[in-house]
């Protein structure tokens, strides 16, 4: 499988060129950054601190496109926005990591999917998504005496909050007693909030350093405590799922999937 890389110059878009590199079965395409990147037409080998690959970043993402059977998007939404569009027109099979999509930003990719496999996760680690099916089956069996609070931490440059990880833990959670996420979440608190109301599912945001991705879900009740935690101690982890992702996708119909469809979870 020929896979491309978007946003390859990134911390995630070079974790995902070498695990392309060490797949099995797979071959780089290429990568692209954004137009008018430092990095344009430098080597990616070189990027990577590997031998050269005659490849260079390039900035027209329609041609990697065609060059590719799967294409790898972990950049920002504007970019992931245009890139299911290109994908749908050209027929490739997208894998999308980026977080922060508006709900606008996601019926751009339901409505590609209508054309093209794409897969679509906050997080392609298997740990994290097993986290999610667990808390799904906790939220449904502990029911709302336990009150559900998710903490995340990561490293300073991250962009978006509370992190789409914890954003989908959240939607497991509330999966798992039946009701909508948006209906009953508390992004940040700050002021005279109140007494906490019941069945409300709160969020609380860190970040500092180099921490590549900390989440905990907290299930407190009056007598005890349930927390269950995933601490991901390189991005390897997701590069390794997001490629483990695109191959999956070469046998799928066109459709929108998440990484738990992949996984059978
Ligand atoms: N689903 C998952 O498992 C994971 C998801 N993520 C998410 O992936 C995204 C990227 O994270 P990270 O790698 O840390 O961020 P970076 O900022 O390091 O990388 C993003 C890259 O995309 C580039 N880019 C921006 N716009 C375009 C464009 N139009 N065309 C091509 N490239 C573009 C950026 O260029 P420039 O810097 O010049 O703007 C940058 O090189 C985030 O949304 C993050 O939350 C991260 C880890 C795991
Ligand atoms: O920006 C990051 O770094 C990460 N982003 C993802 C998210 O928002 O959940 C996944 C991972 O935790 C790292």
């Amino acid at each position: 499988m020929k896979i491309g890389i978007v946003g390859c110059a990134g911390r995630m878009g070079r974790m995902l060129m070498n695990a392309v590199l060490e797949a099995p079965g797979c071959q780089l395409a290429g990568g692209t950054d954004r137009p008018g990147t430092p990095t344009a037409g430098q080597d990616l080998g070189a990027l990577l601190g590997r031998a050269a690959l005659g490849l260079t970043v390039g900035q027209d993402a329609k041609a990697l496109f065609a060059a590719s059977d799967a294409i790898i998007d972990f950049t920002a939404p504007a970019a992931t926005v245009a890139h299911a569009a290109l994908a749908a027109e050209l027929g490739k099979i997208l894998v999308v990591g980026t977080t922060g999509l508006t709900k606008d930003d996601e019926a751009v990719l339901a409505q590609a999917a209508a054309r093209t496999t794409i897969v679509y996760a906050p997080n392609f680690s298997v740990g994290v998504n097993l986290l999610m099916a667990l808390t799904e089956r906790a939220a449904a069996i502990l029911g709302d005496d336990y009150d559900i609070e998710i903490v995340e931490m990561h490293h300073r440059r991250k962009v978006d909050a509370p992190s789409g990880t914890a954003l989908g833990l959240g939607r497991s959670a509330a999966k798992g007693r039946g009701v909508a996420l948006d209906q009953v979440w508390c992004k940040s608190r700050d002021g005279h909030t109140g007494a906490r109301p019941k069945g409300e599912i709160g969020f609380a945001t860190l970040r500092g350093g180099d921490v590549v991705g900390d989440h905990t879900v907290m299930f407190a009740a009056e007598e005890e405590r349930v927390e269950l935690t995933h601490k991901a101690a390189s991005r390897a982890v997701f590069a390794k799922g997001a490629v483990r992702a695109a191959r999956w996708a070469g046998s799928a119909k066109p459709g929108l999937y998440s990484m738990r469809d992949v996984l059978g979870l």
